[in-house]
């Protein structure tokens, strides 16, 4: 089904959509934002549609000949409105799973990237990202009502933590957790565990996709999430009076 049949108001696309999730490919794929040929045709997208795009991620040039996984959002009139960096390199090395190093190539972002959209607060998030429950709870402590994380999980901590993650971050922060991953691929050097997911504030899957290529469509109750903090009001009960979650300037 096409689409623009769902007239959608968000769409969001998966991590390293436009390059092989490889280190030593990084460099090969990487373009300047906002000028580069991806970034053109993802506002072009933005604009013909007017939709609100969560342009996925690709490997970003840095002013400073940096490399970062870099997530950029486009408005509807094809406006840039923000780019997050990824903020945790995925390093990990499973013993008799995965070892990957995104630091051999590329470098951390700083910053956190909350947009508005519709009056609702977006958290942006990549992939091993959403193993951070503080970066999560500082969003939900700016206000933010969803969190859109462009993934790609793998075949060792897929089946394991994938909807675990997503789940935890909903229940932890009484918000919306969605995320796209590319399909698998079993032919690619990284073979990706697919499951494109929409979590509500209860920590429900609402909706998901399988290992296969698949667009996900579905309708957002932002009410939900009034519901939820209303109910189980764990904000209000935290003891802040002896710990705290805070964002440091850096
Ligand atoms: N691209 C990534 O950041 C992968 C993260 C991942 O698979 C994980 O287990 O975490």
């Amino acid at each position: 089904m096409a689409v623009k049949e769902h007239k959608p108001r968000l769409i969001t696309l998966p991590e390293c959509f436009n390059c092989p999730y490889g280190t030593k490919y990084f460099r090969e794929y990487a373009e300047h934002i906002p000028d580069g040929y991806t970034s053109q045709q993802l506002s072009k997208a933005a604009l013909d549609n007017q939709i609100y795009l969560i342009g996925g991620t690709i490997p970003e040039l840095g002013d400073n000949n940096a490399i970062y996984n870099t997530c950029t959002v486009w408005g509807p009139n094809g406006e840039l409105l923000a780019k997050h960096r990824k903020m945790h390199l995925f390093d990990i090395d499973v013993k008799g799973g995965i070892r990957f190093k995104e630091s051999e190539t590329l470098s951390a972002g700083n910053d956190f990237t909350i947009i508005n959209v519709d009056g609702h607060k977006i958290g942006i998030g990549i992939c091993y990202d959403i193993r951070f429950e503080e970066m999560a709870r500082l969003y939900r402590n700016n206000g933010c009502e969803m969190i859109i994380y462009p993934a790609a999980f793998n075949m060792t901590t897929g089946p394991l933590h994938w909807e675990l993650l997503q789940r935890s971050r909903a229940n932890d922060n009484q918000l919306f957790v969605v995320t796209t991953s590319p399909a698998r691929d079993t032919s690619a050097e990284y073979v990706a565990y697919g499951h494109s997911m929409i979590v509500d504030p209860w920590a429900k899957v609402q909706k998901t996709a399988d290992e296969h290529e698949q667009i996900l469509v579905d309708d957002i109750d932002f009410s939900l999430v009034e519901q939820v903090r209303q109910q189980i009001p764990v904000f209000s009960q935290r003891r802040l009076d002896i710990y705290s979650t805070e964002k440091k300037s850096k």
